[in-house]
C-alpha cells in the first residue's frame, strides 16, 4: 500500500471533488459518517460519555459530522470547540450550524485553560482538533488540553492523526495526543511507523473515504507499507520438476570463540527457507557444534580456531553473508577487505560486518552493487552517524544506499528497508521478536532468498515480512517472553503457507 504525504492527500482530496462532482461539504459528510459509523458499531449505542473536542479546521469539522450522528442515535455527547483561533474553515463552520439545528446542547466553546472540562476515567474522547493541516508544534493551552487528555486515563479515539503529530515531519517538544485507537482517512501516514511517533498511534485503522481510484493509482509515491498481499505477490512458487541447484547455493561466514551460535541460527534459517545447499564458514572452534547442531548444512573452518582471518577465495556461491558474531578484530575485517576486492556477487552484511565497515568506510565502495546491509540501531548510528530526528535519519539512510547502491534493512518495531528513494515499511512482526540472535536469523532468510534468484530487493522485503510474521505465529502460541531467535527459523514454512490461507490479515497493532 502506498503512504501519501498531506500534500498528496490534499491534492486526492481536490481532485475527487472534481472527479466525482461533490463539495468539500459532502467529502466531510462521507468521511465523518464513516467513522460515525466504526464507532456506533463497536459502542453499540452503549450509554458511555463522550466528549468531542474539536479543533476550528477540517479535522474539526470531521468532528462536527461525528457528533452529529452520535446525537442523532441518542449517545450521551458532549461538544467542545477549541478555540485556538478565530481563522474557522467553512466546512467547519457550516457543521456548527448544521450541529446547532439538531440539539438544544450547543458545542461549549473553549477558549483557555478555564473553560477545560473534567476527564474521567470512563470518559470516551474524540480527538479532532488538528489532522494533516498541523503546521508547527502544539503548545500555549490547546497542549495543557493535550497533556489533560492524556493524563486523564480515559479511551481516545483520533479522526485522521493523533492531534500534533505531522504526518511527514516532527515538530520539537509540541503536545500530542496518545490515542487508544486511530481512524486515519484513505491512507497511513509516515509518522505512524516511526520510532519516537509511533507510540502516540495506538490500533489503527485506515478507512476507504473512496479518493478518486485514478488520483491514487497513479499518483508518485516512493513510501509503500508491506503487508500480507504485498508479500504475497512478491512469494514465487517451487516447480514441480526442480532439484536443490535450483534453489541457491549460499555461503555464510561468520561466528568467533563464543559466538558460533549466531552462525548456527542463520544458516538454520537460510535452509528452513528453502536454500538448496548452504555452507557456512567459522573459525575451526565452531566445528562440532555445527555438525552436531545443524547436520543438513556443511562446514568449512578458518586456520584460526577462534576468528575469522581468511575467506575462502575460490568458493562458488550465488550469494555472501557475512558478519554475524565475527567480531571485529583486525584479521577479520582485512579478510573482508581482501574478499570484497574481487566480489561480484551480492552480500549480505550484517552485525559485526556492519561495525567492520563502520570503522573503514573506504570497504563501502568495495561492496558489489545490489547488497545488503541490516543495521540495529546502534550499528545505524556508527554507519551514519547521529541524526536530528527519525525523518533526518531516512534521509541519511536514503543518501547513503543511493551513494553505495546498497540495501539498507533499518531494523526496528517496524522495520525499513530503504533502496536509493524508496522506502519500504514491515508492517508484520511483535515485541516478542526483540531477542538475541532474532537479526542473525533475518540475515540467513534474506540470503537465502537472494541464492533463490530473487532479486536482492524483493528477497529482502519478503524476508523481512516473513520474519516477522513468523514471529507473530511463534508468539502466538507461547507469548512474547518464550520466543527465541531459533523458533523464528523454525517457523518461516508456516508463515509462508499462512501467505496463502483466507484468514485476514489481523489489524495493526502499533
Ligand atoms: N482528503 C482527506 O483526507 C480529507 C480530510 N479531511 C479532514 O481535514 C483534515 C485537514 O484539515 P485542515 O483544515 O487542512 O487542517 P487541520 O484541521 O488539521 O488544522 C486546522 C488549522 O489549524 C492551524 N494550525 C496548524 N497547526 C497549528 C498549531 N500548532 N497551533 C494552532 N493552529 C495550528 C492551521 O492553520 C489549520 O488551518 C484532515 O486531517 C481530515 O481530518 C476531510 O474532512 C475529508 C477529506
Ligand atoms: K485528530
Amino acid at each position: 500500500m502506498k503512504i501519501l504525504t498531506a500534500a498528496q492527500l490534499a491534492e486526492a482530496d481536490k481532485v475527487t471533488l472534481e472527479k466525482q462532482d461533490i463539495t468539500s461539504e459532502e467529502l466531510m459528510e462521507r468521511a465523518g459518517t464513516l467513522v460515525f459509523n466504526e464507532i456506533h458499531k463497536r459502542l453499540q449505542g452503549a450509554p458511555i460519555p463522550i466528549k468531542i473536542f474539536c479543533g476550528i479546521g477540517n479535522n474539526g469539522g470531521d468532528g462536527l459530522v461525528v457528533a452529529r450522528h452520535l446525537i442523532q442515535h441518542g449517545y450521551e455527547v458532549r461538544t467542545f470547540i477549541v478555540n485556538y483561533s478565530d481563522k474557522r474553515s467553512e466546512d467547519f463552520l457550516s457543521n456548527y450550524e448544521k450541529l446547532k439545528e439538531i440539539t438544544n446542547d450547543w458545542p461549549e466553546l473553549i477558549k483557555s485553560k478555564n473553560g477545560f472540562p473534567e476527564i474521567h476515567t470512563g470518559d470516551f474522547v474524540i480527538d479532532a482538533l488538528f489532522g494533516i493541516g498541523l503546521n508547527r508544534a502544539v503548545e500555549g493551552w490547546p497542549a495543557d488540553l493535550i497533556n489533560l487528555i492524556n493524563t486523564s486515563q480515559a479511551f481516545v479515539l483520533s479522526i485522521d492523526m493523533p492531534s500534533g503529530l505531522a504526518p511527514d515531519q516532527v515538530f520539537k517538544d509540541g503536545a500530542v495526543i496518545k490515542a487508544g485507537y486511530t481512524l486515519s482517512f484513505q491512507s497511513p501516514k509516515l509518522s505512524f511507523y516511526l520510532p519516537d511517533t509511533m507510540e502516540y498511534v495506538g490500533d489503527l485503522q485506515v478507512i476507504d473515504i473512496a479518493l478518486d481510484r485514478e488520483y491514487l493509482g497513479k499518483v508518485d509515491s516512493n513510501i509503500f507499507l508491506i503487508g500480507k498481499e504485498e508479500a504475497q505477490s512478491l512469494y514465487r512458487s517451487r516447480k514441480i520438476n526442480s532439484h536443490k541447484g535450483d534453489y541457491g547455493k549460499v555461503l555464510i561466514i561468520g561466528g568467533s570463540y563464543g559466538k558460533i551460535g549466531s552462525v548456527i541460527l542463520a544458516s538454520r534459517a537460510a535452509m528452513r527457507s528453502g536454500t538448496g545447499l548452504c555452507t557456512v564458514y567459522i573459525p575451526e572452534c565452531g566445528y562440532d557444534a555445527l555438525q552436531i547442531s545443524i547436520p543438513e548444512v556443511m562446514v568449512l573452518t578458518d586456520q584460526n580456531s577462534k576468528m575469522i582471518t581468511k575467506f575462502p577465495s575460490d568458493f562458488d556461491a550465488d550469494v555472501f553473508c557475512f558478519g554475524m558474531g565475527a567480531g571485529t578484530n583486525e584479521a577479520t575485517a582485512n579478510a573482508l577487505g581482501e574478499f570484497l576486492e574481487t566480489q561480484k556477487k551480492p552480500v549480505v552484511i550484517d552485525a559485526d560486518g556492519i561495525n567492520i565497515l563502520s570503522k573503514n568506510k573506504s570497504l563501502l565502495k568495495k561492496m558489489p552493487e545490489n547488497s545488503v546491509i541490516t543495521p540495529h540501531p546502534g550499528e545505524l548510528k556508527r554507519l551514519i552517524g547521529e541524526w536530528k530526528d527519525d525523518f533526518d535519519k531516512l534521509d541519511k539512510v536514503k543518501a547513503l544506499s543511493k551513494k553505495f547502491k546498497l540495501i539498507i534493512v533499518v531494523k526496528g518495531a517496524h522495520t525499513f528497508i530503504v533502496n536509493n528513494e524508496e522506502v519500504y515499511i514491515n508492517s508484520s512482526g511483535n515485541p516478542g521478536m526483540a531477542t538475541a540472535g532474532s537479526g542473525d536469523v533475518l540475515s540467513g532468510v534474506i540470503t537465502s532468498f537472494i541464492g533463490q534468484n530473487y532479486s536482492s530487493l524483493a528477497a529482502t522485503i519478503l524476508a523481512v515480512y516473513l520474519h516477522g510474521s513468523s514471529g507473530t505465529l511463534v508468539s502466538d502460541q507461547l507469548g512474547y517472553e518464550s520466543l527465541l531467535a531459533g523458533d523464528i527459523a523454525d517457523n518461516i514454512g508456516r508463515a509462508v503457507q499462512q501467505l496463502f490461507n483466507r484468514n485476514p490479515e489481523p489489524e495493526q497493532k502499533n
